[in-house]
């Protein structure tokens, strides 16, 4: 998903965020002074900044570790200083194009990236696992595993009957061991390969919780039984309890989820966990995972969720593709939706049908009306 992306829930009408004139002036003011901060990409305006002199990459001072309270003279990002030591005696601008494994010049033909520590190799230093776009060292470090707690299993049902289920139900457990753990850590692989560390919550950050007040913006409540299920299977997918999916990858799509078991209309799937940000601050993010939270009619006090250090399965699912005929039809078993959660915004995402075993699962990008490119979607 990207800024063109950004859904609005079904029930509720399209709301413009903009003042377009208003707004067009900010964007100008930006573009002419300002850079986007290589570690957290939100727009450096007034604070303090440093630029790198070898990759001209940008930071605030405040997102350095440790932090910097003065500006250097001359500075080099940590990424640089890596590879200078590593090469010394090459040229700063050639460093880039050294294969990771054999130190030998790559050409542009020939070239693989790691998607973990952006480093180029030849496709044969590359490793052996072409699906993975991890390299053969970042592939040796396991990327962390989260306990799970067997007691919690009891929460999820076992069966479900599919008959006039109206309201959100719980998903089915996955109750082979080993499929289960097999599950959980597809999401932890995909996670890892993107430097996101698990967390299936909203991350506060950049802006207090309470600015995330959907009195600003009239939301249907989740009540009742909708709560109550979605309250229990917060608790279940902290301890990576989720719906039987499995995160796979190919490269059409990159990373996508796909259904181990039959998953019944109305199942919760998990929240659209991540980052919160104002969206005046990403108007320029190239986030392709950036999701609506809330809608004030005011660029500075809508919210954003841009899942970029911390996120869950939800940035794994794939897009229908709108330009298809039909596709929306045949493709589309998600739907992402916000509600009011006792006086929150937060995005559930569940299935609006019932879903088959080996079924890929799909939402649509273009469901607020804003003009994601979905073209080259499969
Ligand atoms: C939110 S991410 C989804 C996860 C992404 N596939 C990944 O590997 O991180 C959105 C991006 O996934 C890719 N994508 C999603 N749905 C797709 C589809 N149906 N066909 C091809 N690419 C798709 C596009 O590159 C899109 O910009």
């Amino acid at each position: 998903m990207s800024t063109q992306c950004i859904k609005e829930q079904s029930n509720t009408q399209p709301i413009s965020i903009f003042d377009p004139q208003e707004e067009k002036k900010i964007e100008l003011q930006k573009f002419k002074k300002s850079k986007v901060c290589a570690e957290c990409k939100s727009w450096i305006i007034r604070q303090k900044s440093v630029g790198c002199g070898i990759c001209e990459d940008v930071y605030h001072l405040s997102c350095m570790r440790p932090k910097l309270t003065r500006k250097p003279k001359k500075w080099t990002c940590t990424r640089c200083l890596e590879l200078k030591n590593t090469f010394p005696d090459t040229n700063e601008l050639e460093i880039d194009t050294l294969c990771g494994r054999c130190q030998k010049h790559v050409q542009c033909d020939d070239e693989e990236f790691c998607s973990k520590c952006s480093k180029v190799f030849h496709s044969k230093c590359y490793g052996p696992k072409k699906v993975a776009p991890i390299c053969i060292f970042c592939e040796q470090q396991k990327p962390p595993k989260i306990k799970q707690n067997k007691n919690l299993v009891q929460f999820l049902p076992l069966k479900i009957s599919l008959k006039n289920q109206n309201s959100f139900i719980l998903p089915c457990c996955i109750y082979d061991d080993t499929l289960r753990e097999r599950c959980f850590n597809s999401i932890q692989y995909a996670l890892y390969c993107q430097n996101i560390s698990f967390n299936d919550d909203l991350v506060y950050d950049s802006v207090q919780k309470q600015e995330n007040n959907v009195a600003l913006e009239k939301l249907e409540p989740l009540t009742g039984k909708d709560l109550e299920a979605f309250k229990k299977y917060k608790q279940v997918t902290k301890h990576g309890y989720y719906a039987p999916v499995i995160v796979e990858y190919n490269t059409d799509q990159g990373f996508y989820v796909k259904a181990v078991q039959p998953i019944a209309n109305n199942t919760l799937i998990c929240e659209y966990a991540g980052e919160v940000f104002r969206f005046a601050d990403q108007v320029y993010s190239t986030s392709d995972s950036m999701m609506s939270l809330l809608e004030t009619s005011f660029a500075a006090t809508s919210l954003v969720i841009i899942p970029q250090k911390y996120g869950n399965l939800a940035k794994y699912l794939s897009g229908i593709n709108n330009t298809k005929k039909n596709s929306k039809k045949q493709q589309q078993n998600v739907k992402s939706q916000r509600f009011n959660v006792e006086g929150e915004s937060r995005v559930i995402l569940y299935a609006c049908r019932d879903i088959r075993t080996g079924e890929v699962l799909y939402y649509d990008y273009n469901e607020g009306g804003f003009n994601y490119n979905t073209r080259f979607f499969v």
